[in-house]
């Protein structure tokens, strides 16, 4: 199962949060959350990582040559759109960043808007599905409703978000079958820091369940 940890802000937690176990690892572009990278600190950080570790950056209502540049300027390898992207923005990303994963972050407030999941999952890799929140867009800390999403199996892969702990985390994958998870303020000491013990204590919890 893929592991994303996201909010990632310092170059050598990234190694180490790599070295537990994540497979992805979330940098955000976004410039008003706390967790805001530059392009030259994700670079940095891109740099001491194993190929095999998916990079992420996280945009939201960004343009797509602003995105481009930063992509190709860092050397990440997906885009999360974590805003309010339409189907069309992301396919015509993707004629932009043909070899980058696309992935697309739903904020889930009803069964309803689940439905524009499949609006989309001819022009991205992946879905994100995340709570909503009136004035966050992400890393709120706030959990979906699972039982919302037993049913949920779109036509391509799908992770996982939204108040995930390594307390909650068994409980959740009881409930749900996601391809993969993202965890960012479950595991952090203060947005931006991670606490490496929650994240220990995350792969502890996932490995028992193997
Ligand atoms: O984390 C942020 O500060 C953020 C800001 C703006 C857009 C997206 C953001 N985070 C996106 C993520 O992928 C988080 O991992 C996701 O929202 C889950 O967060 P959490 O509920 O804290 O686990």
């Amino acid at each position: 199962m893929r592991v994303k940890i996201c909010g990632i802000t310092q170059p050598q937690q990234s190694v180490a949060i790599a070295t537990l176990g994540a497979t992805a690892l979330g940098f955000i572009c976004v410039p008003t959350s706390p967790r805001y990278v530059t392009t030259l600190q994700i670079k940095a950080a891109v740099a001491q990582l194993p190929e095999n570790i998916d990079k992420i950056g996280v945009f939201a209502n960004s343009g797509i040559s602003e995105i481009s540049q930063i992509v190709i300027n860092s050397g990440l390898t997906g885009v999360q759109l974590h805003g309010d992207e339409s189907p069309e923005f992301c396919y015509q990303l993707r004629q932009s960043l043909p070899q980058v994963e696309i992935l697309k972050a739903l904020r889930i407030s009803s069964l309803e808007a689940l439905e524009q999941a499949n609006s989309y999952t001819e022009y991205v890799d992946t879905l994100l599905l995340d709570a909503y929140h009136p004035q966050q867009l992400g890393g709120t800390g706030q959990t979906l409703d699972w039982q919302m999403l037993q049913q949920f199996c779109p036509s391509c892969p799908w992770l996982l978000a939204g108040g995930l702990t390594p307390d909650n985390v068994l409980t959740a994958l009881s409930q749900v079958n996601p391809n993969g998870i993202d965890l960012s303020s479950g595991v952090e000491l203060k947005p931006g820091d991670k606490d490496l013990d929650k994240v220990t204590l995350l792969f502890q919890k996932l490995a028992s369940r193997e």
